[in-house]
């Protein structure tokens, strides 16, 4: 009958042998001259570019190469015991076929005055992140302290700015006061709506970046032509309030302005009264109706119509009709804001798209349309031509199918106007009426 016998010490050998071969950095003991006394298999793996002849017996000669003066280091060591360096990096040349270095790190710890212990580690990846960090840091650096027309800037989850920078303060003269301030501190008033702003975060999110083109304006009031891209960070996180979500490139590209202006306007504008035409009308609305979908809000039309237009044609003749026609546009830009949509949309017709406005609101733009037409009678060759305008409003709700059917209930309450005797405002109403 044999019984199992059990040896302590041999139990205690092979857990730590089982230690020394699982341990997942390489481990060395060595005595002060750095001949090797034990190495685990990690160690030794790490180590192979380094030996010339598949031998390690020594590990001061064996790093030699990369670490010439370690078995100094080791020596001059005051202390009895103690750690002598600590995650220092050994850059390995040799087996990376062209990859750059293997990195090692390496700790040395006296452990009496004979023996000391090496903790080698490979740490290829983490340098060449950190390499590549510190690149990246150093570009961005270049951009914000050397590019003139350039500001970066972070947003939080809310489109709030995040954080003040050199190019911030170079481009549009804000100093850290900006800080905790939402990005429409950069557009001139009356161009952003806190709505419009989120829109475009919105945007963003769904396509990756957002642009537009347009004024901006600097600290101390005056303003440029820019160009504005946002996009959303990678990884950044959701909810969090004051961190970066978004980058926004802020571009000064006034000497740009010109000539980008020139191909919108020839596409764009109505080349009599310099408002937008029938194309970028119908473009803008169907883009404020799909942000519309996303984001619900009310959106409101005004129609207008400039009254027995014809009979000014015929009494004062049609370039005095054409300036009555540039003076209602030009009360239009006067009345509304710069985030409607004002367009000429036919030959005396006119159409003004109110986005986040409702019922009320646009009933009195309508009403000081018409009574600033009415007021301001238009001079031409020192002839004073009256004028009035009738107004139809309509205001998106569920049962309008799309923006043809808004546009057509406008209409429709502009001809009501028109019956009822012109130089007033008709709303439409369900059920037919006005
Ligand atoms: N001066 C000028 N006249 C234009 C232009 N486009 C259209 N018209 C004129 O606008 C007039 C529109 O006349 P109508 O549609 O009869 O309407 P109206 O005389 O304004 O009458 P109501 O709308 O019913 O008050 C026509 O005589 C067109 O020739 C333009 O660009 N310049």
């Amino acid at each position: 009958m044999s019984a199992a016998v059990a040896y302590p010490e041999v139990e205690e050998y092979e857990a730590l042998l089982q230690f020394l071969y699982m341990a997942p950095v390489g481990l060395v003991q060595l005595a002060a001259d750095g001949s090797i006394l034990m190495l685990n298999p990690l160690s030794a793996q790490l180590m192979m570019p380094l030996s010339r002849h598949g031998e390690l017996t020594n590990l001061f000669e064996a790093l030699a190469p990369v670490a010439p003066d370690l078995r100094q280091l080791c020596a001059a060591y005051p202390a009895d015991s103690g750690q002598i360096c600590d995650a220092t990096r050994l850059y390995l040349y040799g087996d990376q076929a062209g990859h750059g270095p293997q990195v090692l790190s390496l700790s040395m710890l006296k452990l009496d005055a004979n023996r000391l212990m090496a903790v080698l580690s490979d740490v290829t990846e983490q340098d060449r992140r950190e390499r590549q960090l510190r690149n990246t840091d150093a570009w961005l650096h270049a951009i914000m302290t050397n590019i003139a027309d350039y500001a970066l800037v972070s947003l939080d989850q809310r489109g709030r700015i995040a954080a003040w920078n050199d190019s911030i303060g170079r481009v549009t003269g804000h100093g850290r006061e900006a800080v905790g301030q939402p990005y429409a501190l950069f557009s001139p008033e009356e161009a952003t709506t806190p709505m419009r702003q989120l829109d475009r975060l919105r945007e963003a999110d769904d396509n990756g970046w957002s642009l537009d083109e347009g004024m901006r304006r600097r600290a101390d009031g005056s303003q440029f032509w820019a160009s504005a891209m946002i996009a959303p960070l990678p990884g950044r996180l959701e909810g969090e309030s004051g961190e970066p979500a978004y980058c926004m490139i802020i571009r000064d590209i006034s000497d740009k302005r010109e000539i980008s202006q020139s191909l919108r306007q020839a596409a764009y504008c109505d080349h009599l009264t310099g408002l937008s035409n029938r194309r970028a009308f119908f473009e803008s609305a169907e883009l404020e109706l799909a942000r519309n979908k996303k984001a619900p809000r009310p959106i409101s039309l005004i129609m207008l119509d400039a009254d027995h237009f014809k009979a000014i044609n015929d009494s004062y003749g049609h370039p005095a009709g054409d300036a009555v026609l540039c003076r209602l546009a030009a009360t239009m830009r006067a009345v509304c804001r710069q985030v409607d949509v004002l367009a000429r949309i036919g030959g005396e017709e006119f159409a003004v798209l109110l986005p986040s406005v409702g019922l009320e609101d646009a009933l009195a733009v309508a009403e000081r349309l018409r009574a600033q037409v009415q007021r301001n009678p238009v001079v031409y060759q020192r002839q004073r031509i009256p004028c009035t305008v009738s107004l139809g409003v309509a205001v998106m709700d569920e049962s309008t199918t799309g923006f043809e059917s808004l546009l057509a209930r406008a209409d429709q309450a502009l001809y009501q106007a028109k019956r009822r005797g012109r130089n007033q405002v008709a709303l439409w109403q369900a059920g037919g009426g006005t």
